[in-house]
């Protein structure tokens, strides 16, 4: 099931999504909240006459970087031995649509495609075999980046977290396995033109390993999302792009480059 969150006549909402052709989809609207018991209430509204929102809104983002090899070979950083997680803000969070703000502080905005696992439930040292139990689902993000800043800066606070630098969306997909989704299709381009390609059976740390290792750390709850890492062709976003994500068996999340107001 594909879980959108969004507005309609200035109320919040969550919807199933229905239908196959991106004009024809529709929301059937859920009562309850996605991570609790919940139905559909069987009202349906036009996906064109809402707002898509972020589909979630994570108490925390956990990153992880450089966990796919040729991508930490293109950057000349070494693959790190275990995996390597820093945070973003939930105020970097953005939704399909919105615009990413250039901020006046960089030269060198970059753009990364990334799968992001969304947790289902309250969690912490969880084995192996338990990680499918505790994902709701899965969904589009992109990790947008001040890589000049990463450079200079060495701690990623400012690099990776500043506003709009978490685009995600355009809802949440329930019904992969983690197995399919350690094997999809990533995509990613800038006005049409394909910059980032690849499969997510290319990360260094499938999403198990990922999961076990920051749950070993710290409480996860419902809400909070999992970037996994991007795969090799990060390049430069400029104002006025248009960047796309595009996931197998997801969505696509596009949203548009803008002169920070
Ligand atoms: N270089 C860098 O920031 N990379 C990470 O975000 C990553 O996804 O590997």
């Amino acid at each position: 099931m594909r879980i959108a969150r969004f507005s309609i006549d200035g109320n919040v909402a969550f919807g199933a999504v229905e239908g196959d052709k991106q004009d024809e989809l529709v929301l059937d609207i859920i009562k309850g909240i996605p991570f609790a018991d919940y139905e559909l209430s069987g009202t349906k509204v036009p996906l064109g006459k809402v707002r898509l929102l972020p589909p979630v809104l994570p108490n925390k983002v956990v990153a992880f970087g450089r966990n796919y090899r040729e991508h930490a070979q293109e950057l000349g950083n070494a693959v790190p031995e275990a995996p390597f997680a820093f945070f973003k803000p939930s105020t970097s969070v953005i939704g399909p649509g919105d615009d990413i703000q250039y901020p006046s502080f960089t030269e060198e905005l970059h753009h990364e495609a990334e799968l992001a696992v969304v947790i289902g439930r309250m969690c912490r040292e969880v084995p192996r075999e338990r990680v499918k139990d505790v994902v709701f689902g899965y969904t589009c993000a992109n990790d947008i980046t001040a890589r000049d800043v990463q450079r200079r800066e060495k701690q990623w606070a400012r690099a990776k977290g500043f506003d709009s630098a978490c685009p995600l969306g355009p809802w949440v997909e329930t019904d992969l396995s983690v197995d399919a989704a350690n094997d999809l299709t990533i995509q990613l381009t800038v006005n049409g033109e394909q910059r980032q390609l690849g499969r997510t059976s290319e990360m260094i740390h499938p999403i198990e390993d990922l999961i076990v290792n920051i749950s070993e750390a710290m409480t996860l709850l419902p809400g909070d999302v999992i970037l996994t890492g991007t795969p090799a062709g990060v390049g430069p976003l400029h104002v006025g792009d248009e960047v796309a994500v595009t996931i197998e068996g997801i969505g696509t999340l596009t949203n548009k480059v803008v002169k920070r107001g």
